[in-house]
């Protein structure tokens, strides 16, 4: 029997190094299908969800930067690398019958459409998936800051963001084995200790349109539906 939400509309960003799966590079299909599943386990709970997935298993501005190159043109290649991120997880949630739609804010209308408020709301209000590609379309941004700018634009009661680590803690743990992880922590505070989970834009308006942020890994099966319906391991970024 399905679980019960606490949240009636959510964005979920997952990471685009998530989709690596076992590859070194791309998009590992068994990925993108355990994924389209929880997504659907969610909707059938319904929940509506929106969707914003990063670009980091195909190609990262930042790449082009650090060796000397156009910091801009690097992040117009990250920005379609979301897009082919888009498109694998769209046949993912086709291939389970769970109804969903491209949006992105790159226009590109031979492949999906092109991001509008109006019609996302639309969509999600009828219970598709909406799957927010492009980032925020502009460079020097990153899909965080996409995922904060959509779950604002939406209304969504939390931003969930399915990273590597199972929450926020107070030095990266895959650097340093002494770090400690938080339960609960504010905007604010991640913003004072530079906590590097999640870039600063993001957090800041996650901050001022009161979104709480969900920190938990993509990597655990089940972790979204769980935390959705009470449970899981997550760290909850929110001011008390
Ligand atoms: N204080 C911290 N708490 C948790 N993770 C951190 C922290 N500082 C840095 N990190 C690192 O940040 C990564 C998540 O950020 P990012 O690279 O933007 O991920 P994503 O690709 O999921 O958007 C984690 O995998 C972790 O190694
Ligand atoms: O609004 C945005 C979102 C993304 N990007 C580019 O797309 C890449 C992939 O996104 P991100 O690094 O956020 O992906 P993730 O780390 O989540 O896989 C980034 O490195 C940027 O180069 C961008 O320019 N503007």
């Amino acid at each position: 029997m399905a679980g019960v939400s606490r949240f009636r509309r959510v964005l979920l960003k997952v990471s685009g190094e998530a989709l690596l799966g076992d590859q070194a590079f791309g998009i590992d299909d068994k990925v993108v299908d355990r994924i389209a599943g929880e997504i659907g386990a969610a909707v059938a709970m319904g929940v509506e969800v929106g969707l914003v997935v990063g670009g980091g298993n195909i190609f990262r501005g930042m790449t082009i930067a650090k060796a000397g190159g156009n910091r801009v043109a690097g992040d117009h290649m990250g920005m379609l690398a979301t897009v082919m991120n888009a498109v694998a997880l769209h046949e993912g949630l086709e291939r389970r019958s769970v109804a969903c739609r491209i949006f992105s804010a790159v226009p590109m209308p031979t492949i999906c459409e092109t991001f509008s408020q109006q019609r996302a709301e639309k969509a999600m209000t009828l219970g598709k998936v909406a799957i927010f590609a492009g980032g925020t379309g502009n460079p020097f941004f990153t899909t965080d800051s996409g995922a904060a700018l959509r779950a604002a634009e939406m209304g969504c009661d939390a931003l969930f963001k399915g990273t590597q680590v199972d929450g926020v803690y107070s030095a990266d743990p895959k650097k340093d084995p002494n770090a400690t992880r938080f339960e609960r922590i504010s905007h604010a505070e991640v913003l004072a200790r530079g906590l590097q989970v999640m870039d600063a834009a993001a957090v800041a308006l996650a901050r001022d349109n009161r979104i709480p942020v969900i920190v938990f890994s993509i990597q655990t099966p089940n972790a979204f539906v769980d935390i959705l319906t009470g449970g899981g391991r997550a760290t909850i970024v929110a001011d008390d």
